[in-house]
């Protein structure tokens, strides 16, 4: 097997049996999955399913009860903080932006590149906070407070943010919530141009899920804390299981 075939069998990231308990509540129930390099993956299910919680555990927000979480097979960062994770390049966008809003645009990119991003590879095309801006589309308000810009440009700008911590792993948490029909495609073929364009594995949640089934190749979905399903698009909406505890409503509610 070449190095390159040995890289593309590893997964970049992969949590085993991650497990996070808030007191009697089981959030995230034994997930295990498996991230490799240049894969678009979404993440579903249904309203306190554990999503953002399974994030917030591989990315250091919150450490897991037990399992363990390894970056390209070899380097174990579990119970590691935010700061570690976003050295080894996984960056995140939170539910609710958490932009600086009396820094400018421009700024606030730049506050991404110096929270991890200085000793890291930059992402093909996105080497200055310009570049990272006009993937955006939000070059005409570099200078803009962000406190001044819509709250759907907040969104793209904490993807930015993400971005300037040069990222090889970029999770993002609903980031076309509140936004139009129209908005969410833009957003949805964004994060396509993400990994096609930009070479970035990314991990997506969103409640928009007809959309997202639309882009991503793989969709892993969560219930109850537990993983009840990981396949390609086609394979996840005929599974009895998730039509059942989610898929359902949710085409219904789409028709
Ligand atoms: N810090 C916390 N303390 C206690 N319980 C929590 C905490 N964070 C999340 N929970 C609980 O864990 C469960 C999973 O929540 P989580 O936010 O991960 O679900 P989700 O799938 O992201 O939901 P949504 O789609 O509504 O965002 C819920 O029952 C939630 O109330």
């Amino acid at each position: 097997m070449t190095e390159a075939q040995l890289k593309a069998a590893i997964p970049l990231l992969e949590a085993r049996e991650l497990t996070v308990r808030f007191g009697g509540l089981t959030a995230v129930d034994a997930v295990s999955a498996r991230l490799y390099a240049g894969e678009l993956v979404g993440i579903i299910g249904p309203n306190g399913a554990g999503k953002t919680t399974f994030f917030n555990a591989i990315s250091g927000v919150v450490a897991p009860t037990s399992g363990k979480l390894l970056v390209q097979g070899a380097v174990d960062l579990t119970g590691r903080g935010p700061h570690r994770y976003a050295a080894h390049g996984i960056a995140r966008t939170f539910q609710t932006p958490r932009v600086m809003a009396e820094l400018t645009l421009a700024d606030n990119v730049r506050f991404g590149m110096q929270f991890a991003g200085r000793h890291r590879t930059p992402v093909a095309g996105l080497r200055t906070e310009g570049d990272i801006l006009a993937m955006l589309g939000l070059s005409g308000l570099a200078d803009r407070l962000a406190a001044d810009v819509t709250p759907s440009q907040q969104r793209l700008l904490e993807i930015g943010m993400a971005l300037g911590t040069r990222p090889r792993v970029l999770l993002l948490d609903e980031v076309a919530a509140g936004l139009t029909e129209s908005e969410v495609d833009a957003m949805a073929r964004r994060i396509r141009a993400l990994r096609d364009d930009h070479g970035l594995t990314v991990v997506w949640i969103e409640h928009a899920v007809t959309t997202l089934l639309r882009y991503v190749e793989r969709v892993l979905v969560l219930h109850q804390g537990r993983k009840i399903a990981d396949g390609t698009p086609a394979e996840v909406v005929r599974n009895a299981e998730v039509v059942e505890a989610y898929l359902g409503d949710e085409m219904e509610a789409a028709a």
